[in-house]
């Protein structure tokens, strides 16, 4: 395909978005529409087809339009490529643009990618900061890999990768990360996934479990455990005893898969088959707006309401309350979400606190999203040894 023309399929999907279609299906559906398109073509048109989901407002408002059409005149032009150039009209490009598809000065918040209620959201909780927040969350995330510290050692796993052209670097600050800096998309076959020695998992959330309270044969429940992507992390950081429990227990449908690749033992129980208290760590990873992310997963920005913002929070401090009742009395509660927003961080820990007097915050983390991670969060709450 043509540049034109991977522009005109990356239009096509982003129509099909914008008319409701989640963008995974969008492009299945399109790559079943077009049997012509090789892999990198695919790729191209997932790549445009992202740039224009993370930029959407900005796009639009430089392109004259909140079509794929407009989105796609506006990324050119943010590009600095004069549009005419690619969208020739020629073959299966896209028409030039008409003189009434002119560049309009964004907003404040359109410049921002986000939401009039989110951008007062960022600019409540970051000031100064906000911009560049948003700013980071309008382009790709750089993709981490962490290294199984009990089966592996990361200089051995950058030779392995590098046996399977992938190139990665150590990742600053957190031991059990490294940044892949090419071909990233080849993991998943590499011989060191294949073997266990690696999972995908961002930076941030590894540093997160880095600061866990763990210590040898601990019992640790990890309260929402979704795919297991911390439970198999803090495996592979201390011998400890591992149970994961999710509402949804086919969110952790994967899971024995990963274990068993990983080499280590978790057990997956039901809320019935828990026992009332007795663990050293209840790490609950909550539900959240997804803020810390939407780089990834960029559809979360658009989709979010102020009103699920709202609710959204009263879950995350319903489901930590609900989570305190298994914690040994000294022993931790550990609040997590991918998330830079305060509302659903220090805001919810602050009231859970308020609630339950018996347990004190003892390590706090905050990152904002960046080339070393994501945004995420962390507060690491200790229960008094008298409460019963
Ligand atoms: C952020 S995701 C967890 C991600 C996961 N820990 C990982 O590392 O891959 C949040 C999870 O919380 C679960 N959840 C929501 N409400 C819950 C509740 N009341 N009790 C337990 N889990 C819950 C969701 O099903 C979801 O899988």
């Amino acid at each position: 395909m043509t540049p034109g023309a991977r522009i005109a399929a990356a239009i096509e999907v982003m129509d099909d978005i914008l008319a409701g279609n989640r963008a995974e299906k969008a492009l299945i559906a399109w790559g079943r529409r077009s049997r012509f398109a090789g892999s990198k073509d695919r790729r191209a048109v997932r790549d445009h087809v992202y740039d224009m989901l993370r930029c959407q407002r900005s796009f639009a408002a430089l392109g004259g339009a909140y079509t794929g059409r407009g989105m796609a005149i506006g990324a050119l032009r943010d590009a600095g490529i004069a549009p005419e150039t690619i969208m020739t009209g020629e073959g299966h490009a896209p028409a030039p643009p008409t003189e009434s598809e002119t560049a309009a000065i964004p907003s404040p918040a359109e410049r921002a990618d986000l939401p009039d209620w989110l951008y007062d959201e960022f600019l409540k909780d970051w000031g100064d900061e906000a911009a560049g927040i948003a700013e980071v969350l309008r382009h790709r995330a750089p993709v981490f890999v962490r290294v199984n510290l009990a089966r592996s050692k990361p200089d051995e796993v950058i030779a392995m990768l590098a046996a399977d052209e992938i190139s990665c670097a150590q990742a600053a600050n957190v031991k059990t990360a490294l940044k892949v800096t090419d071909n990233a998309r080849k993991i998943a076959l590499s011989r060191a996934y294949q073997e266990g020695l690696i999972e995908l998992q961002d930076a941030s959330s590894q540093a997160a479990v880095l600061a866990l309270p763990l210590e040898p044969n601990d019992v640790v429940l990890d309260y929402c455990a979704g795919g297991g992507g911390k439970s198999l992390a803090m495996a592979g950081l201390a011998p400890v005893q591992i149970t994961a429990h999710d509402a949804f227990p086919q969110r952790m449908r994967d899971l024995p898969a990963r274990a068993a690749r990983a080499m280590c033992d978790i057990a997956l129980k039901s809320r019935e088959e828990l026992p009332t208290s007795g663990f050293d760590l209840v790490f609950v990873d909550a539900p959240c707006s997804g803020s810390g992310t939407w780089r990834r997963d960029p559809e979360g920005k658009w989709r979010m309401t102020a009103r699920d913002f709202a609710d959204i929070t009263d879950i995350q401090l319903s489901v930590l309350t609900e989570a305190r009742q298994f914690v040994r009395p000294g022993g931790h509660l550990a609040y997590a979400t991918c998330s830079v927003l305060r509302a659903e961080n220090d805001a919810v820990v602050a009231r859970f606190l308020q609630n339950n007097p018996d347990f004190v915050q003892s390590n706090r983390m905050q990152t904002t999203p960046g080339p070393d991670g994501d945004g995420f969060f962390l507060s690491v709450l200790q229960q008094a040894r008298d409460a019963t």
